[in-house]
């Protein structure tokens, strides 16, 4: 396909305005895949840190567990004689475990926000607690003084109100970053406050069964300001609980908690209070044995409600991750279906119209060099209305082409209708018309020069018609143009202007050169004609020659009338001869003597 620089404007803006189209297409899918792409990598960051923080609430419930755990042995402790007390140390070294792990955790979980600090004030009062109760385990049974041992009972109790300081902090964390598991998260809290407050009950008792007496006044209340926060937390646990009497998971676990805390273990905690009325109450350590173990299933509510949050978590995790895939997929996808798209418009629509666009181009030029259709467009694969375009065009070029050729067929003719109109039928030399104009020409083009015109007839032509016939004299006529034409130089510069007459002009220097190609002709038509069928025959002619004057404007007409004159005269003179027509002779003769004087 040719391209017609000046006039590609029209489809390069065509294609410029196609590739801005798609570059803003392809910036906006950028700028939107990139949001998308952001916003679900901060997602999926999220969920992690969100993991993160239900790990580190899982190990601080755990620890506060233990925390209220080592509090049993130690009870048991305090109301036993001697400082012998494995459990404890086995309990201690639990606390200790789960506590390390929880800072662990938390100095790995940067968005957790915890510092050192809350870990050390947790550390130093446990510390000194224990350091209290060993001094206490020290002492014989009836040097520990109970009031001492209840406040020894309380820095422990402290100490967990430390780390529920922590749990209550990194669960309105959780709730604000993550609503979808505020509900597990709060019931897990309240069921460790609920294992927690549990557990202060069974302490409550600890120095009046290691002592074998009543409760105090001081005591009583205590216990039942902790039957009370238990009942409420129960009913808060309840009421937040799905189905809380239904055949749910949680609802079953609840159930548990019911049926042996608020069961067995309520039951055992009201008999022992009876007992203790009578003074038969058990010893600290038989009171923790039967009643510490209906404290499990709460512990395990707890435990489930944090499994909970970590599975919903998961999917909350998992979520994030389909999406991010989502968004990476979408993106790849758009950008492929774009860059397909793109290709596909270009080869059945854009290519193919700029094509035609170049081809229209070329109709209006008459270039009609065109390189055949693309496979696809004699596949047919484009649109109809493409394919219309296309039958129409090749339509229009096959009509240039034919309609070029009619003009150029035209246009020969009409040349050869030119040539023809000039030219006469019989010999092929120019006729008198051409002749004109040719001298006018000669005459406008000689610069001054003179011009001979040498104009001759066969001497009794009549006779040769009639003794040979008219054939034959046409025969003649032809072999003399023929002859003519071989003998002059510039065989345009003849012609045939009547039947048997003709004329020859030339520019010459000196009249003397007229008559020397006058002479030259003569003798050259001298010369015998061969005609088939009939032999040789020998024919004269007559010659008349006019000059035009030096710088004078030539006039056909005086010329042609003057070189007949000559012409007659020369017939009259006999034939075959060559006569000259009156020529200024002593105004030429003059010209040249200056001429020569000058070159002298
Ligand atoms: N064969 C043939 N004869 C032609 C043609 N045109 C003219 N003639 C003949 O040429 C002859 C001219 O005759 P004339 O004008 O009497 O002159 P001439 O017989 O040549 O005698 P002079 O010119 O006086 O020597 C006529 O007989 C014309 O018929 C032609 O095209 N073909």
């Amino acid at each position: 396909m040719q391209h017609h620089g000046g006039n590609g404007a029209a489809p390069q803006v065509l294609n410029q305005l196609v590739n801005a189209v798609v570059a803003a297409v392809l910036l906006v899918a950028a700028v939107f895949a990139a949001l998308v792409f952001t916003w679900s990598v901060q997602r999926v960051r999220a969920v992690h840190e969100i993991e993160d923080q239900l790990q580190v609430y899982r190990l601080a419930l755990s620890a506060v567990e233990q925390v209220s755990a080592e509090r049993g042995p130690m009870n048991a402790a305090l109301g036993r004689p001697g400082q012998f007390a494995p459990t404890l140390d086995a309990a201690r070294r639990k606390t200790d475990i789960s506590l390390e792990a929880l800072r662990r955790a938390a100095s790995a979980c940067s968005s957790c926000q915890l510092g050192p600090y809350e870990f050390a004030a947790i550390e130093s009062e446990l510390q000194q607690a224990r350091t209290q109760v060993q001094a206490m385990l020290t002492q014989t049974l009836a040097q520990r003084d109970p009031g001492q041992m209840a406040l020894t009972i309380e820095r422990m109790i402290g100490v967990v109100d430390l780390e529920f300081r922590l749990i209550d902090q990194l669960g309105q964390n959780l709730q604000r970053l993550a609503p979808e598991i505020a509900a597990p998260v709060t019931r897990a809290r309240l069921a460790a406050r609920l294992r927690e407050n549990a557990g202060r009950l069974g302490s409550r008792l600890t120095v009046a069964l290691a002592t074998q007496r009543e409760l105090s006044a001081p005591e009583r209340q205590g216990v039942a300001e902790l039957l009370g926060r238990i009942r409420q937390l129960c009913e808060l646990l309840q009421a937040s609980i799905p189905a809380a009497q239904g055949q749910g998971e949680e609802a079953r676990a609840f159930g548990r908690v019911a049926d042996i805390y608020f069961g067995q273990g309520m039951t055992y905690f009201d008999a022992t209070l009876e007992r203790m009325a009578q003074r038969r109450g058990p010893t600290p350590a038989e009171f923790a044995e039967a009643y510490v173990p209906t404290m499990a299933p709460i512990v395990a509510l707890r435990d489930l409600e944090t499994r909970l949050a970590q599975s919903h978590l998961s999917g909350l995790h998992d979520r994030a991750w389909w999406v991010l895939v989502g968004v990476v997929v979408a993106t790849l996808s758009l950008t492929m279906l774009l860059a397909v798209g793109l290709v596909m418009l270009n080869r059945r629509l854009l290519s193919p119209l700029l094509d035609t666009v170049h081809r229209l181009i070329g109709l209006t030029q008459e270039d009609t060099t065109f390189t055949p259709l693309a496979p696809a467009q004699r596949r047919g694969g484009y649109a109809r209305e493409l394919r219309t375009i296309f039958a129409a065009l090749r339509h229009l070029e096959d009509l240039l082409q034919r309609s070029i050729h009619v003009r150029r067929e035209r246009d020969a003719l009409i040349a050869r209708l030119h040539v023809l109109a000039g030219t006469d039928h019989l010999t092929g030399l120019p006729n008198r018309r051409t002749f004109e104009q040719r001298l006018q020409q000669a005459g406008a083009e000689s610069g001054g020069q003179m011009l001979a015109l040498i104009m001759f007839d066969i001497d009794h032509f009549k006779q040769i018609n009639d003794q040979h016939g008219h054939e034959v004299g046409d025969q003649l006529l032809r072999q003399l143009a023929d002859r003519l034409r071989s003998t002059l130089h510039r065989p345009d510069q003849t012609a045939r202007i009547g039947g048997e007459e003709f004329v020859v002009f030339r520019a010459v220097a000196r009249p003397a050169e007229a008559m020397a190609l006058a002479e030259q002709l003569r003798s050259a038509l001298g010369r015998p004609f061969s005609i088939p069928d009939h032999g040789t025959m020998a024919v004269t002619a007559s010659f008349g020659v006019a000059l035009t004057r030096q710088n004078a404007k030539v006039h056909t007409h005086e010329l042609l009338r003057r070189a007949d004159q000559a012409l007659y005269r020369a017939k009259r003179a006999g034939r075959n001869r060559c006569e000259m027509a009156d020529f200024d002779v002593s105004a030429y003769t003059s010209r040249l003597e200056g001429e020569t004087a000058r070159l002298q």
